[in-house]
């Protein structure tokens, strides 16, 4: 048996970022990967989604270019060539993690952790013990139980796709769901998109979800609300005949299941331990990541706290600050964590909705605006642009700030800062505006 000071239990986002800075404070550290470095993020998420996202963005650029005095001419795009040069980016981050590892002092065991008892853990029949073991083994796609779901993909199958469908159906309204449509769509795919409710993005804005619906069908994009499939069948010339509740049919090439994800806590052996996951797998913790088993803490995505990769990363390093820096103190603050939806246009939120602030606070204040951003000016395709702040109480502190529109992904982050240091409307107000941007609105609002 092999002991270490530290163990992590998945090389994503959380396990890496919490294993090198433990190593850094001088804990001899062990990370345990069952599949390929970096997780989610990097293999299955953020990166591959966001060099979608921008082929996406150089079509629309493409179509744009005639506004400003540009013969493009035919242009063609090649699905394959751009998985395959994404595949090789991406590969070569799995060997940056594998070297950001190694250069900490860090070991890497590939294979699947069980847990043997609290303090011990087995892979292929070895066993690793610590005192302090972080779990971070994030989530997995959920697929509902349809007659038929397994002739559709999951976000995973979607990276994996090496030809571009001509009909693509999405379900779901959610991240994944937006996120994909808008790349399919922009890089000319016919989209239809599933949403069991009556909105996209339920739990956002109601000016950015709305917004957004907006925008996606201007390009064409078809959104069915209130819409749940009952089957899918395989036709004869392989198309996907998918039949909702309602009747209604759709014939397909591509079916995408963007319904959501779950914890990847199945064979982890967590009675061993001592442990047990709630109804969702998720393993629950306290501000201080430690769960019911003192020296068991988990981290990212498996927590069912915001799952977002930066967030999945400083509670890793706080918590190594915790424990090998003996920084007592240190714990992520979970409020006003900032995101981007990298839709087309992207969408950036920090803060209370404003329904969620009329909720919290008496005295609300919403300052909003609505234009067509100046690149938009000479294009043929003018979408909008829409902000919106929320302020409450006498002092108007901003507990809420929302945008959907070109350069939101990037405007976002300087907002946030300011949110996090309790920024009011006049401290906005007295901030001189960049001229000529889209942000300056901002601070410019009345
Ligand atoms: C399509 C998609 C797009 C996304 N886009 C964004 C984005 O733009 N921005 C953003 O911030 N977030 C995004 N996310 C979310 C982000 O990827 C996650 O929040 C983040 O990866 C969570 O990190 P983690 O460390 O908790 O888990 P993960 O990164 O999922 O890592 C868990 C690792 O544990 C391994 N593992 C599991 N069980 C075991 C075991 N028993 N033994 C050994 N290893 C094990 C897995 O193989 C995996 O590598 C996206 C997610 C998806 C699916
Ligand atoms: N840009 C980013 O930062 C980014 C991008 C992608 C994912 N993520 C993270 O990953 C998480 C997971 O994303 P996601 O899109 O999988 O989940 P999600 O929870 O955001 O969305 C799931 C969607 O599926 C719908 N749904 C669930 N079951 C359904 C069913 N049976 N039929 C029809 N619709 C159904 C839900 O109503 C919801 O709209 C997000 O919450 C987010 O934290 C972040």
């Amino acid at each position: 048996m092999q002991t270490y000071d530290y163990i992590a239990i998945g090389g994503g986002s959380g396990g890496v970022a919490s294993a090198r800075r433990a190593a850094e404070y001088g804990a001899r550290v062990l990370v345990v990967e069952a599949a390929r470095l970096g997780g989610t993020c990097v293999n299955v998420g953020c990166v591959p989604k966001k060099v979608m996202w921008y082929a996406s963005d150089i079509a629309q650029t493409l179509r744009d270019a005639a506004g400003y005095g540009f013969s493009v001419g035919e242009s063609a795009f090649d699905w394959s060539a751009l998985k395959l040069r994404r595949d090789a980016y991406i590969a070569r981050l799995n060997e940056v993690y594998a070297n950001l590892l190694d250069k900490a002092g860090v070991d890497v065991v590939r294979g699947f952790a069980q847990f043997i008892d609290a303090q011990t853990i087995e892979v292929d029949g070895q066993r690793f013990s610590a005192p302090h073991i972080v779990i971070a083994t994030g989530g997995l796609p959920v697929v509902p139980a349809i007659e038929g779901a397994e002739l559709g993909m999951d976000s995973d199958g979607f990276f994996a796709l090496e030809q571009q469908p001509r009909r693509v159906a999405i379900v779901g309204a959610g991240y994944i769901a937006v996120e994909l449509a808008g790349v399919f769509k922009g890089l000319g795919s016919e989209v239809d998109m599933l949403v069991r409710g009556p909105h996209l993005l339920r739990h956002f804005d109601a000016m950015v979800r709305d917004e957004l619906a907006t925008h996606m069908q201007d390009s064409g994009l078809r959104l069915h609300f209130g819409s749940e499939i009952e089957s899918i069948v395989r036709q004869a010339d392989g198309a996907l005949q998918i039949s909702c509740k309602d009747g209604h049919t759709l014939q397909v090439d591509a079916l995408l299941w963007a319904t959501g994800r779950r914890a990847n806590t199945d064979r982890l052996q967590l009675d061993a331990a001592g442990l047990s996951a709630d109804d969702h797998g998720m393993i629950r913790t306290d501000a201080f990541q430690n769960t019911t088993v003192p020296g068991i803490y988990a981290i990212g995505d498996i927590t069912g706290e915001a799952e977002l990769t930066p967030v999945a990363i400083a509670a890793g390093r706080k918590l190594a600050a915790r424990l090998f820096l003996n920084q007592a103190d240190s714990r992520l603050d979970y409020e006003g964590i900032p995101s981007v939806v990298f839709s087309h246009p992207p969408i950036g939120t920090v803060g209370l909705t404003e329904d969620e602030a009329r909720k919290r606070f008496d005295d609300v204040k919403v300052y909003a605006t609505r234009f067509t951003d100046m690149y938009h000016a000479l294009t043929e395709h003018r979408p909008k642009t829409a902000m919106k702040l929320v302020c409450a109480g006498a002092n108007e502190r901003i507990v809420g700030l929302h945008i959907i529109g070109k350069g939101a992904d990037e405007m976002l982050q300087g907002f946030a800062v300011a949110l996090k240091m309790g920024a009011c409307k006049a401290d906005f107000d007295r901030t001189v505006a960049i001229h000529p941007t889209s942000a300056e609105e901002l601070v410019t609002l009345r």
